[in-house]
């Protein structure tokens, strides 16, 4: 650009600008304007002449529909969205009516703001610092203040400061002192005059009030969108070449860098993370909630896995039965069956054998004879069976010859069920002390049975044997699979032998339902977290549309608006994966103590905090971030 070029050309012109909106409302049309640096213009008119309209395409928040737009020669107006965002971080500087202060903030961090999103640098840059901004505007004392403490003028002044840090060389104000007594409104126009003037900006005023425009150099009047009266330039201003501002690809170099944005974009997060407490809190719980379910479903899917796995080795594994049957033909095996060998094989550490005399003749006192299973038992039974006895009182816990254990129900049947009488009963003709009442039995139910140590009695044959083994935890499958050589090495007999008939397999199916139902479960609350979160997203996000808005005015891109949502949904789903984990281990812990199970923890668990923390804060925080991104500022301002 020639010298002569940039003497001729005017600081901004729009050409033929129009707006039409997708209703068909055509708000502004024909608009031809220049305006120069160092300029004070009103812009006056009707209710829905186009004044707003107007203002919010100087100030690049929305595009013309026709014509051009020209800022510093520069036609960034129908730019895309990045460049006209740059554009506005740059060069324009808003003063809303409601001054769209951010509650939440304090009014150092609302002012800060406004350089936030500033992306290039001006020649002859005249930013303010934020304590000399404050001082400026005569707020340095409300610095630390909420928003919402500050009267209507000290909350336009604090705007004005937050244009003061920018460096903004188009002041756009739309209806600055609408809501101002007369005595604040003159105060804020002089102030706003004062301060944009020793900024080296052009000024442009929204206003409905005679006063106001009244102490502006220049009034354009709008009539149904259309410039009817224009009092004409100032011409006491720098000139054109002054001010030059280098902005777009030359300008992205003093941006200090992808380190430095890095840093800003998390102080921004964690300012409005900060800011919003209730929302905040929200969040955080319901993604501590939803992990610390998933925690606890999974560890105690652990735990609980491995309690049955220790069930059925204690059960099961070590217990062997085996039952020997002999025909009618040959009753007695040709091998005699020793047990020597089993008592001593091993891992074996109780060893019972029964033999059953089916059809023997029990009688009493009270009752004549009935037929019962009367049972051989080397020792009292239940050293390896498990059976409980209730003795009678004084006997010595053990079978002598002569001396029987009565089944409960046997005994019943033969009325002597109450031991203190020290009852005899008969079996097979002899007479036999009562020593005890077996009550419960294990391998079957053998309350109708009789229990006599081997004598020398006359009992119908036995055709059955059931040796019954305890193992040390674990040896019952090798026992069982040696049984047979170590009872009937001649195979005699006819043999069956329980169980341990792979219980790993049946162990294994519960230990995956187990796990399978509770991971279903981790599944479902997290999905009911993640709902939770990104519903509370979006109902923040709703909220927050003047705000989001005021950011968008203030230079902030889409991606800049987007990358703060997910950043604030990533910091406080982050807090709340931490929080979960803690409450999460802390159940399990609990749970585990009081059921008395061993508390298994698989420090694979310790990745759903860190997965949960990053599904809750980008899945969560994608739609909400969508929505943020959706905002029109110009339509954003307008709703606060
Ligand atoms: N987003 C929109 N969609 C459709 N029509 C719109 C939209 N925004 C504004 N308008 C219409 O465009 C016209 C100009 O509106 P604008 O807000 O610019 O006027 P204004 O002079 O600023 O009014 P006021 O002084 O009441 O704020 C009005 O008829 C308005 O209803």
């Amino acid at each position: 650009m020639t010298v002569r070029e940039a003497a001729s050309r005017s600081f901004v012109e729009l050409r033929d600008v129009e707006r039409r909106y997708p209703d068909g409302t055509v708000a502004v049309r024909d608009v031809n304007l220049r305006i120069e640096v160092g300029e004070c213009i009103a812009v006056v008119g009707r209710s829905g002449s186009g004044k707003s309209t107007l203002l919010n395409i100087l100030g690049l928040l929305d595009a013309p529909s026709g014509g051009t737009v020209l800022i510093d020669g520069d036609a960034v107006a129908t730019s895309a969205d990045r460049g006209r965002s740059a554009a506005r971080a740059s060069l324009i500087g808003f003063v809303f009516q409601r001054a769209h202060l951010i509650g939440g903030l304090t009014v150092a961090q609302n002012v800060e703001l406004g350089g936030a999103y500033g992306r290039c640098a001006a020649a002859g840059d005249r930013r303010l610092t934020v304590p000399e901004a404050l001082a400026a505007v005569g707020l340095e004392h409300r610095a630390a203040a909420r928003p919402e403490t500050l009267s209507g003028g000290e909350m336009q002044r604090a705007a004005i400061a937050r244009t003061l840090v920018r460096p903004a060389r188009l002041w756009l104000a739309d209806e600055p002192t609408g809501n101002l007594d007369s005595t604040q409104s003159s105060e804020v126009i002089d102030l706003l005059r004062r301060t944009a003037s020793a900024a080296g900006a052009a000024l442009v005023v929204v206003t409905h009030e005679p006063e106001v425009a009244a102490r502006c150099d220049r009034v354009i009047t709008l009539h149904d969108g259309v410039v009817v009266a224009d009092t004409g330039v100032v011409p006491d201003r720098p000139g054109p070449g002054e001010h030059v501002v280098r902005h777009g690809a030359e300008l992205a170099a003093t941006d200090g860098g992808a380190g430095r944005g890095f840093v800003r974009a998390g102080r921004l997060v964690l300012q409005v993370v900060l800011s919003q407490r209730a929302r905040a809190r929200t969040s955080v719980l319901a993604t501590g909630v939803a992990v610390a379910l998933a925690i606890v479903s999974l560890g105690l899917a652990q735990s609980a896995g491995s309690q049955v796995t220790r069930m059925f080795d204690a059960r099961r594994a070590t217990e062997v039965t085996a039952e020997l049957l002999t025909s009618e033909a040959a009753p007695v095996p040709r091998w005699p069956v020793d047990l020597t060998a089993v008592v001593t094989f091993p891992g074996v550490e109780a060893v019972e054998r029964w033999q059953h005399h089916p059809g023997t003749a029990v009688a009493s006192g009270a009752v004549a004879a009935l037929e019962a299973d009367v049972i051989e038992v080397d020792a009292a039974p239940g050293t390896a069976t498990g059976s409980t006895i209730r003795w009678a009182p004084g006997a010595d816990r053990g079978l002598a010859p002569g001396e029987v254990v009565l089944g409960a129900t046997l005994a019943d049947r033969l009325g002597v069920a109450q031991l203190s009488l020290r009852p005899d009963v008969t079996i097979a003709g002899a007479p036999h002390r009562v020593v005890g009442l077996l009550t419960d039995s294990r391998p079957g139910t053998a309350t109708g049975s009789a229990f006599v140590a081997p004598s020398a009695l006359r009992l119908t044959p036995a055709l059955r044997s059931t040796v019954s083994i305890r193992t040390s935890p674990g040896a019952a499958r090798m026992v069982a699979e040696r049984l047979p050589d170590l009872i009937d090495p001649y195979r005699q007999t006819e043999m069956t032998i329980d169980p341990v008939a792979g219980p790993e397999a049946h162990r294994g199916e519960l230990e995956a339902g187990v796990r399978t139902s509770l991971a279903v479960l981790a599944g479902v609350s997290a999905l009911a977290g993640l709902g939770a979160v990104i519903f509370v997203n979006l109902l923040a996000v709703a909220g927050r549309t003047p705000e989001l808005g005021v950011r968008r005015a203030l230079g902030a891109r889409r991606t800049d608006v987007i990358a703060l949502v997910v950043g604030e949904c990533l910091v406080l789903a982050c807090a709340g994966a931490v929080i979960g984990l803690a409450v999460g281990f802390t159940a399990v812990m609990v749970v585990t103590a009081t059921a008395h199970w061993q508390p298994v923890f698989d420090l694979r668990l310790l990745a759903v905090p860190v997965v949960g923390a990053f599904a809750f804060g980008l899945v969560g925080g994608l739609p909400p971030a969508y929505a943020a991104g959706r905002i029109e500022p110009a339509d954003a301002v307008r709703s606060g």
